[in-house]
C-alpha cells in the first residue's frame, strides 16, 4: 500500500499516469453505453477543436504582429545604418523615448552633427500618438530608424546591443506628467522602474558597456523649500508618485554604477517646453483652449501665491544633454563584471528664472492676440508642487550649460510651430 505521502507526491510520475489510464478508460466505458451520449460527446469534441483551432489563429496572429514589428534582415539593415557614426571621434546612441519631445529634439541634433542614432519608441497612447508618428517621420528624413517596441521589451533590448556596439545610451522614454500618476499609477512603475531596470540589465550585460545619460526631473525635489534647488539639496520628499519613481530611479541608477561599473549621468529636466511639446503640459493644453475660445484652469498655490515654474527652452535641454553625452567618461565594465570606478553624475537642468502661471498665460495670450478665459482655483492635493528654481552652477561648470532662451522669446517660438502644425496659419501672425 502506497504511503498518503506517496499517493499525493508519486516518486515516479508514470505511477499516476497508468493508474489514471484504467481510472478514465472505466470511466470512458460507462459514458459511451447509450448512442444519445455518444452523440453529445461528439458535437463537445468538435466545439472543443473548434475553440482550440481559433485560439491558436489568434496566438499565431498575436506573434507575427510582434515578428513583425522588429527583427528580421531588413530591419538590422535599418538599425545598422541609423547607428553609422558620420563624424571623427563621434558616436553611436541608442536614444530611448525618440518619438518623444525631447528624444525627438534630441536624436535629431545628434544625427545633425555626424553621430549615429537608433531611436526606440513605444508609441504609447498617453498622448495623442499621431504627434509622435509625425515626429518620428521627421526623423526618419534624417536618416533617423525609430524601432517600435516596449523598454521592458528585454529580448529586443539584447537583440539591439547585438546588432550595434553603442557606445551610449540617452534614456529618455518615461511615463512623463505629474498629476497622471493618480490616475494610473501602474504605467509610472511599468516604465520608470521596470524598464529602467530591464534597459540597465541590457547595458550592463552589453560589451562593450554604453554610457548612460537618463532623464531625473526637477520633481525629485518635492517640498524641498530651500531656494535655488542644488543637487545637494534633499530629495527625499517626493510629492508625487511621478516624483518618487524618478527619485527611485537616480537610486537604481547609482546600484548600477557602483555594482557593474556603468557610467551614468541623471539629468533633471526643469519644466521643458517649445516647438513639438507634450500636449499634456500647461503652455500646450492652454494654447490649445485659448485658440479654441475653452476656459484653462489655473492653479493658485496656499494664501493665494501664484504658482511658478523653471520653464526651461528644449534648444538649451538638448544643449545639456549633448554636453552629457561628450563629457560622460567611459563605463568601466565588461561580461557584467566591473572592472573599475565609473563617473556617477547628477546635474540640474533649469532656466534658472521662474516665472509665474499667470504670466505664462498672459505671454502666450500676446502671443496668440487673443483673451484667455481664466477659471482660477486652489492647487488641488494631486501632486503639483507651489515652485521650481534651479540652481545651473554645477552643470555651468561641469558642461559648460548655459541656457539663453527666456520665456517670452521661447513660447514665440512654440506658438510659431503650434499654429503651422495644426494649421491655424491662415490669416493669423504671431508677435
Ligand atoms: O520639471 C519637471 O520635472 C516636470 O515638468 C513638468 O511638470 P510641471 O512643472 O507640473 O508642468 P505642467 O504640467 O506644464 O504645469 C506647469 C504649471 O502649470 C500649472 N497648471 C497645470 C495644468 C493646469 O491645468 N493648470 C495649471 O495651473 C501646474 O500646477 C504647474 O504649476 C512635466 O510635465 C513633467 O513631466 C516634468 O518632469
Amino acid at each position: 500500500m502506497p504511503s498518503l505521502e506517496e499517493e499525493l507526491f508519486p516518486s515516479t510520475p508514470g505511477k499516476v499516469k497508468i493508474e489514471r489510464a484504467h481510472a478514465m478508460n472505466r470511466q470512458f466505458n460507462r459514458c459511451f453505453s447509450s448512442t444519445s451520449t455518444m452523440f453529445l460527446w461528439a458535437l463537445f469534441l468538435i466545439a472543443l477543436t473548434a475553440t482550440y483551432l481559433s485560439f491558436q489563429s489568434f496566438v499565431d496572429s498575436g506573434s507575427r504582429y510582434f515578428a513583425a514589428s522588429w527583427g528580421g534582415i531588413q530591419w538590422e539593415k535599418q538599425v545598422r545604418s541609423s547607428s553609422q557614426i558620420r563624424r571623427s571621434g563621434g558616436m553611436s546612441v541608442l536614444v530611448t523615448g525618440a518619438a518623444g519631445f525631447v528624444g525627438s529634439h534630441v536624436s535629431l541634433a545628434l544625427k545633425k552633427r555626424g553621430d549615429g542614432v537608433v531611436g526606440l519608441d513605444n508609441f504609447n497612447n498617453y498622448y495623442d500618438p499621431s504627434l509622435k508618428k509625425a515626429r518620428k517621420g521627421l526623423l526618419n528624413s534624417h536618416g533617423v530608424f525609430i524601432v517600435e517596441g516596449d523598454l521592458n521589451d528585454a529580448r529586443l533590448l539584447a537583440k539591439l546591443f547585438d546588432v550595434v556596439a553603442f557606445t551610449h545610451v540617452m534614456h529618455l522614454a518615461a511615463q512623463a506628467g505629474v498629476r497622471y500618476a493618480m490616475e494610473n499609477p501602474g504605467s509610472y512603475v511599468h516604465s520608470n522602474i521596470a524598464g529602467l531596470v530591464t534597459l540597465l540589465e541590457a547595458c550592463k550585460s552589453a560589451n562593450p558597456q554604453p554610457s548612460v545619460v537618463w532623464a531625473s526631473s526637477s520633481s525629485v525635489y518635492g517640498l524641498n523649500d530651500k531656494v535655488p534647488f542644488s543637487e545637494s539639496d534633499r530629495t527625499d520628499q517626493p510629492a508625487s508618485l511621478y516624483a518618487a519613481t524618478k527619485k527611485a530611479g537616480e537610486e537604481i541608477t547609482h546600484t548600477y554604477n557602483h555594482i557593474y561599473g556603468l557610467s551614468i549621468t541623471g539629468l533633471r529636466f526643469f519644466t521643458v517646453y517649445g516647438p513639438w511639446g507634450r500636449p499634456d503640459m500647461a503652455y500646450f493644453s492652454f494654447t490649445r483652449n485659448i485658440l479654441q475660445g475653452k476656459p484653462i484652469t489655473v492653479y493658485r498655490g496656499k494664501d493665494r501665491v501664484d504658482l511658478a515654474r523653471d520653464f526651461t527652452y528644449i534648444d538649451d535641454i538638448v544643449k545639456g544633454c549633448l554636453s552629457s553625452l561628450d563629457t560622460s567618461g567611459k563605463s568601466t565594465g565588461s561580461s557584467g563584471k566591473k572592472r573599475g570606478m565609473a563617473p556617477y553624475r547628477i546635474f540640474n537642468l533649469g532656466n534658472t528664472s521662474p516665472v509665474t502661471v499667470p504670466t505664462l498665460v498672459s505671454i502666450l495670450e500676446s502671443h496668440l492676440k487673443m483673451k484667455a478665459k481664466k477659471k482660477i482655483i486652489d492647487m488641488p492635493g494631486n501632486g503639483d508642487v507651489p515652485f521650481t528654481h534651479a540652481n545651473i552652477s554645477h552643470a555651468r561648470t561641469e558642461l559648460g550649460y548655459k541656457p539663453t532662451t527666456d520665456l517670452q522669446t521661447g513660447l514665440k517660438k512654440f506658438v510659431k510651430w503650434y499654429l503651422s502644425y495644426y494649421g491655424y496659419n491662415h490669416g493669423k501672425s504671431v508677435n
